[in-house]
């Protein structure tokens, strides 16, 4: 059997096994990370420099919303690379991630003008920008073998504080659109209607707020896993089917 090597293509280490990706593979996810963290870099950019103009942060979220929007409904293709094998990692775990982060975006940032000025939009949109920078410059360097020691640093411990910080934000702002949801009516269906269904977004965004007590600590402690694995190089047995 041909090396990896031989045939052009890379071999990712895994803790028990060897894995491979096709040429293809890995160009088209070396092109998706640069594009990446050069998207969030451009956010973090503009971030600073609106704040350094205008010296307050109101403003803020319409000023970088088209490009918080394009760059981080794009990682939806995240999802996709799980589920067709190209990235070794959970289709579920990434699902709940990317999905959470879109629904933020979309459903509650976008959608409820009122509350784009708070503080805590502020907050998540800071600490997704720094993990996002390091995260994706992460695997870009990572796919080119060329991984400078503190950006694997970075990746596997800024997590332990900003993952917190960023789902406090996430909670904060939901919970401050509760009231403006509740009065508005947004996004709700009632009865009667010629479908003869209702829904109730305000109810709904209490069952987001609730689904983080469980969801959370699962992608917490999945990460806490990935640093024990990369940085300290303990082995996890996975179950053959
Ligand atoms: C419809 C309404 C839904 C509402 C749901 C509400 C419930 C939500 C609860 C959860 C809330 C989360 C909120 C969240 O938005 C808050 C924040 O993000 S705050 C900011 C801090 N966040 C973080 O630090 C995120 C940390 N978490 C993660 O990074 C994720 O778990 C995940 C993105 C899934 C990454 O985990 P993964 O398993 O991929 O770990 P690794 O990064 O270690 O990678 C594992 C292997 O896969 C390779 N890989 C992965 N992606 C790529 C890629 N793009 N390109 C190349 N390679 C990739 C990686 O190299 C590893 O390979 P190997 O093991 O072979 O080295």
């Amino acid at each position: 059997m041909a090396s990896g090597e031989d045939d052009g293509s890379v071999e990712e280490k895994d803790n028990h096994k060897k894995r491979t990706i096709s040429p293809f593979a890995l160009a088209w996810l070396t092109f998706y990370n640069i594009a990446m963290t050069a998207g969030w870099m451009v956010l973090a950019v503009a971030m600073i420099r609106f704040y350094f103009e205008k010296g307050t942060h109101k403003g803020l979220y319409k000023s970088i919303s088209k490009t918080l929007k394009f760059f981080q409904t794009f990682a939806v293709l995240e999802i996709l690379h799980c589920a067709v094998g190209i990235v070794h990692t959970s289709v579920i775990v990434t699902g709940v991630q990317v999905s959470s982060r879109i629904f933020m975006v979309w459903f509650v940032t976008n959608s409820i003008k009122q509350i784009q000025n708070e503080e805590s939009v502020l907050l998540f949109l800071v600490v997704w920008t720094v993990t996002e920078i390091t995260r994706y410059s992460f695997y870009t360097f990572n796919l080119l073998n060329h991984l400078p020691y503190f950006i694997k640093w970075a990746r596997y411990n800024l997590f332990i504080i900003l993952y917190p910080v960023g789902v406090a934000g996430e909670l904060m702002t939901i919970y401050a659109a509760l009231p403006i949801v509740q009065k508005s009516g947004m996004l709700s269906v009632r009865l009667p209607n010629k479908y003869n269904v209702s829904f109730d977004y305000y109810y709904f965004l209490i069952i987001v707020m609730i689904s983080y007590i469980p969801l959370f600590p699962q992608l917490f402690l999945h990460m806490l896993r990935q640093r024990r694995k990369v940085l300290h190089g303990e082995v996890f047995v996975e179950k053959d089917d």
